[in-house]
């Protein structure tokens, strides 16, 4: 059975930021993942994870949010500046709260010199903190029109580019299901990549349970292909505390 974690941007949110660490423990997660911890001090973000014997698996990089923000230039030519200031940033934040992972946003732009820059970036980011482990991840244009990483097989072609040891994938069934119609032959074809494992039904980003995607047939895949990393819960409960849509962890 895989290790499942929280993703406390999305689980969780009916309660203020510092109270999710706590519910998430009582829930039994023993790890969490925060897509944006930058608005709260990194001192308190990282009492509330000791307090509660919590691991961070996964932050994002820097911008803070996506209101009104742009997420994140990792593609943008001519923002190579801002992007290696964003990653310094989220790199400081790492030093104190040791995430796992961090995923670094590609940012809106469908400029043809985008996935050299996207490469550069990432080797750059890579060669920058050798010991960090950093993620690319797919997301729907649905959700995110105008975002570069919008493809699974745009993913591979960009990790195979960057060709580091440290830099990897982060796959997500919500976006793998809504981007290529089939979340199981996106883990099949591309799991080898993987290095973080993201969990939400499709279409409608709720508790895996429901929808097209067999999650307990998901879950022994993943182990029985060895995957040893986490499994991190980032769906949008349907009921109104968290913790009444968490039956999907034991039945599985
Ligand atoms: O939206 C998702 O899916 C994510 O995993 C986020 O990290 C993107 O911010
Ligand atoms: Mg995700």
């Amino acid at each position: 059975m895989p290790r499942f974690a929280a993703n406390i941007s999305l689980l969780f949110a009916e309660l203020p930021y510092l109270d999710r660490f706590d519910a998430a423990a009582r829930a039994g997660f023993a790890a969490v993942e925060i897509l944006f911890p930058y608005d709260v001090p990194a001192k308190q973000t990282h009492r509330a994870l000791l307090s509660n014997g919590l691991e961070l698996v996964l932050m994002n990089a820097p911008p803070p949010n996506y209101t009104g923000g742009t997420p994140g230039y990792g593609a943008v030519p001519g923002g190579e500046g801002r992007f290696e200031h964003d990653i310094r940033r989220s790199l400081r934040y790492a030093e104190s709260l040791k995430p796992g992972l961090l995923h670094v946003m590609s940012g809106y732009t469908k400029d043809p010199a985008a996935k050299a820059t996207f490469v550069r970036n990432l080797q750059w980011a890579a060669d920058l903190a050798p010991a960090q482990t950093f993620t690319i991840e797919p997301l729907n244009p649905g959700d995110q029109p105008g975002y570069f990483m919008d493809d699974y097989d745009l993913a591979a072609e960009v990790l195979d580019a960057v060709d580091r040891p440290n830099v990897g994938l982060q796959y997500d069934t919500y976006h793998a299901q809504v981007i290529h119609g089939d979340a199981a032959q996106v883990w099949k074809d591309h799991g080898a990549r993987a290095v973080h494992v993201q969990i939400g039904a499709a279409p409608g980003r709720s508790e895996p349970a429901e929808g097209p995607i067999d999650f307990p047939a998901l879950f022994r895949t993943l182990d029985a292909d060895g995957y040893a990393g986490w499994v991190s819960a980032e769906y949008n409960p349907t009921t109104r505390r968290t913790e009444d849509s968490l039956h999907w962890m034991s039945v599985s």
